[in-house]
């Protein structure tokens, strides 16, 4: 739906401060806090998302990156803090409450997924990310009794990600890369209008990152909105329209690639802690 042309166009009025506003924001976050004990794991004060853009959140390990995308689909619970999707107040809605909203994310693939079918899993994603406490309830008959819709749509997507081969293998047989395309695809069950990657390119062999990356942004084309977690520096410079850099839960910086590139308090903070490594 939109060019490349068009998401430069929303984003070219965006300051490049935390916090900064957004010309129409399809996320809000305003005041989110979440402590593990003493550790305030995340401190946002305010957060706007671009709606049609591709969005990172990076930061180093621990700067709150998980939590935050947890506490936004109501899979954790926040101290304090509330957030609008697409003008609605969901803070306090649990997950498959906020996946019935329009926004979801992907999950990596844990032991117990990865003992179903691929096409199981996708009919999973249409029970409205219930996740895994969902699993036990599929080795009864229950997801015989799918709607032959979920059923459609489910091999509709199989064939767009190039899995449909796989549909009856088990999910665990999957390559890095495929289980990737696989947690994407099972995100897009319910037809989001916002979807939340984690970690979209982790252990995916360098053969598949392209093609990761060219469905990751035909989304963003077809008018969805992206948020992504990712390490991958190349990745996240080369196809992000906007970045927000967490810093020990709080958002210190955001902006285009070339800004990001160049903030300092970035390269003290993040870039300069991982050349380290
Ligand atoms: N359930 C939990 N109990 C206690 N501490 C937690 C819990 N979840 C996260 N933390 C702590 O909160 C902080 C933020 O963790 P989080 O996983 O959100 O960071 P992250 O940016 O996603 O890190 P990474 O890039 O390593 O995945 C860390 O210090 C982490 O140890």
């Amino acid at each position: 739906m939109s060019s490349d042309e068009t998401v430069v166009d929303r984003m070219s009025d965006a300051e490049t401060v935390p916090g900064s506003k957004k010309a129409d924001p399809i996320l809000v976050v305003d005041d989110v806090r979440r402590s593990f004990g003493g550790l305030t794991a995340v401190d946002v004060g305010h957060l706007e998302v671009q709606r049609g853009t591709i969005t990172a959140l990076i930061g180093p390990n621990g700067a709150g990156k998980s939590t935050l995308f947890n506490l936004l689909t109501g899979f954790d619970r926040v101290d304090k803090g509330t957030w609008s999707f697409q003008g609605r107040t969901i803070s306090g809605k649990r997950g498959h409450q906020v996946a019935r909203a329009g926004m979801v994310r992907t999950f990596q693939l844990t032991k117990a997924l990865t003992r179903l079918t691929v096409l199981d899993n996708m009919l999973l994603g249409a029970k409205g990310q219930a996740g895994e406490r969902m699993a036990g309830a599929f080795a009864r008959p229950l997801w015989k009794r799918q709607e032959k819709a979920n059923t459609e749509r489910a091999m509709e997507l199989l064939e767009r990600f190039k899995l449909i081969a796989k549909r009856d293998d088990m999910a665990g047989s999957l390559s890095g890369g495929q289980r990737k395309l696989l947690e994407m695809a099972r995100a897009l069950m319910t037809d989001p209008d916002m979807i939340m990657l984690d970690e979209p390119m982790a252990g995916v062999n360098p053969a598949l990152v392209q093609s990761l990356l060219g469905h990751i942004t035909s989304l963003r084309d077809e008018g969805k909105t992206v948020l992504f977690v990712e390490h991958d520096m190349d990745v996240i410079m080369g196809i992000s329209d906007w970045i927000v850099v967490l810093a020990q839960g709080q958002v210190i910086a955001e902006g285009r690639p070339s800004d990001i590139r160049s903030n300092q308090q970035v390269i003290d903070a993040y870039l300069g802690s991982r050349e380290e490594d």
